[in-house]
């Protein structure tokens, strides 16, 4: 996969080269790049913003730095990829638009600054993404965001010692309990069943402690949610032990 990223701050980009991402970088899976398009202005104060028509408070980025640092990514690639703009009036990010994101060979991400953008810019753009209801003040953490949830889907991203099968979200609902050694630590103790060797035990243990989960923390997720017989048995059983 390729990525690009269009920014007048490429330094808040020094994350990406760590961690899970940094591998995946250093080990050639993903082609990283931060363009920086103050770069490509054509004014001799290299200036990227200006102030808004019809008045109003703050500064708008251009448009003309921006169609150039594209023009350049197209000509470098072959071709822009899907272009993802950061913006909170965007389509509120979640983890099916990270797998989706995830098949696709080459992401270009705006981020904006200031008071946004000249809205022209939206002529480049196929996608519009908000990171949720607030407001940052730029879009380098919300393309990273984005990035960093859609490069660990990639086969062979997380390697061994993860695994994004049973993530939550992944399977519609979120991801029950966990606990590793020792199994009692300070007189806190991990669920007996875990302890049992018993596969088929542990897995309905963590389906229903997934349900449970979302019943009680996001039950916002249930309503869409395909309920297999078992499933469904389960839950029942949950909203029983909870009234007694
Ligand atoms: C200070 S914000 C501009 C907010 C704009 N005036 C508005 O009210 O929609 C500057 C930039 O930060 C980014 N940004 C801010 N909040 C965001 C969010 N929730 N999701 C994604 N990007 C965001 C966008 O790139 C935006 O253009």
């Amino acid at each position: 996969m390729r990525i690009d990223v269009l920014s007048i701050f490429p330094n808040m980009f020094a994350p990406m080269r760590e961690s899970i991402m940094g591998k995946v970088i250093e080990r050639g899976l993903v082609e990283f790049n931060v363009i920086d398009f103050r770069d490509y202005t054509d004014n001799k104060h290299n200036n990227v913003d200006d102030v808004v028509y019809g008045g109003g408070q703050g500064m708008l980025l251009m448009p003309q730095p921006i169609f150039d640092a594209m023009a350049h990514v197209e000509a470098e690639a072959g071709n822009r990829g899907r272009v993802i703009l950061l913006d909170p009036a965007g389509k509120t990010f979640n983890q099916a638009m990270a797998e989706e994101l995830a098949h696709e060979e080459h992401l270009t991400f705006i981020a904006g600054h200031y008071e946004g953008y000249d809205e022209r810019i939206r002529e480049l753009v196929t996608d519009e993404i908000s990171i949720g209801d607030f407001v940052l003040t730029g879009g380098e953490l919300g393309a990273m965001t984005v990035i960093d949830a859609t490069v660990r889907l990639l086969d062979e991203a997380l390697g061994d010692e993860m695994s994004a099968v049973d993530d939550s979200f992944s399977t519609g609902l979120l991801e029950y309990p966990q606990y590793t050694r020792p199994a009692d630590f300070r007189g806190l103790k991990v669920p007996d069943v875990l302890l049992s060797g018993h596969h088929a035990n542990i897995d309905r243990w963590r389906k229903k402690e997934s349900l449970r989960r979302t019943y009680h923390r996001r039950p916002d997720l249930l309503e869409n949610y395909a309920f297999t017989p078992e499933e469904h048995k389960l839950l029942n059983e949950i909203k029983a032990e909870e009234k007694e």
